[in-house]
């Protein structure tokens, strides 16, 4: 198995004239706990979507594990994606007519595989909602639905978990517990977390911070501080 879970190779990509990203290498070790924060149209979402297969560089190449996605189809790499990946988004992303259990089981049944209820309750008890498998995401609060998508990320056992604001809908105290879940996923499970933050706080939860700036890389900062991440983040030309 590679040391890595995900890994860019001079990654350019170019939306007409703009190259929102612009020759970026990064490799994410298993086990690790990674944020990427860069100010507005930095390139983060493009370097997520890029990471991920979502979107494809212009040149250069990602490596998912040991999977190159270059020359994949775009059912091979939904496939891979589907299987290898967990995302987590700041709007929760559930299905509100769904019970709790039938939102987590969600990427399996649609891998067409067998839900296994001995997995189920592992990972609503990793997330800590045990015993709430039967409610709707309407009937918890935001901090428990954005668990429930922390367990529907976790079902797969996915090589990486991706996480774009997952702190962002709220509020700080719930935002500190998940940024503790996603932390002891990595240092209890071996997850990989890579998140996308505008916040030096959640960013601190990380054990590296990976900058960018006008589409390039722009530093990293291992064992980031909050105050040490705004700081950069103020020499970025961040407010
Ligand atoms: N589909 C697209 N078509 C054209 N330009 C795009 C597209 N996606 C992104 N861009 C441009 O690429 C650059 C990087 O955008 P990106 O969304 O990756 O930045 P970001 O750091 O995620 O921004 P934000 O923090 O505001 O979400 C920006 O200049 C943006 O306008």
């Amino acid at each position: 198995m590679t040391t890595f879970a995900v890994r860019l190779d001079a990654v350019t990509r170019r939306y007409g004239r703009v190259t929102a990203l612009d020759t970026v290498s990064a490799g994410f070790r298993r086990g690790t706990f990674t944020a990427v924060m860069g100010p507005s149209g930095s390139g983060k979402s493009t370097f997520l979507n890029c990471a991920t297969g979502l979107d494809r560089p212009t040149s250069g190449r990602v490596w998912l594990g040991d999977t190159d996605l270059a020359g994949r189809s775009e059912n091979e790499t939904t496939v891979l994606r589907r299987d290898r990946i967990g995302f987590v988004f700041q709007s929760y992303q559930l299905l509100d007519a769904l019970t709790v259990a039938d939102n987590v089981l969600l990427p399996v049944r649609l891998a067409g595989r067998r839900p296994d209820p001995a997995r189920l309750a592992e990972v609503l008890a990793a997330v800590g909602l045990t015993g709430l498998g039967e409610r709707r995401p309407a009937e918890l609060s935001g901090g428990q639905r954005q668990r429930v998508a922390i367990a529907r990320a976790l079902v797969v056992r996915p090589d990486l978990i991706c996480a774009d604001e997952p702190t962002g809908a709220l509020d700080s105290r719930s935002g500190h517990r998940i940024l503790e879940l996603l932390r002891a996923l990595v240092d209890d499970r071996g997850q990989t977390v890579l998140m996308v933050t505008h916040d030096p706080v959640a960013a601190a939860f990380a054990d590296t911070v990976v900058f960018l700036a006008d589409g390039r890389l722009a530093g990293e900062l291992p064992r980031p501080s909050a105050d040490r991440v705004a700081e950069r983040m103020t020499s970025l030309g961040e407010p």
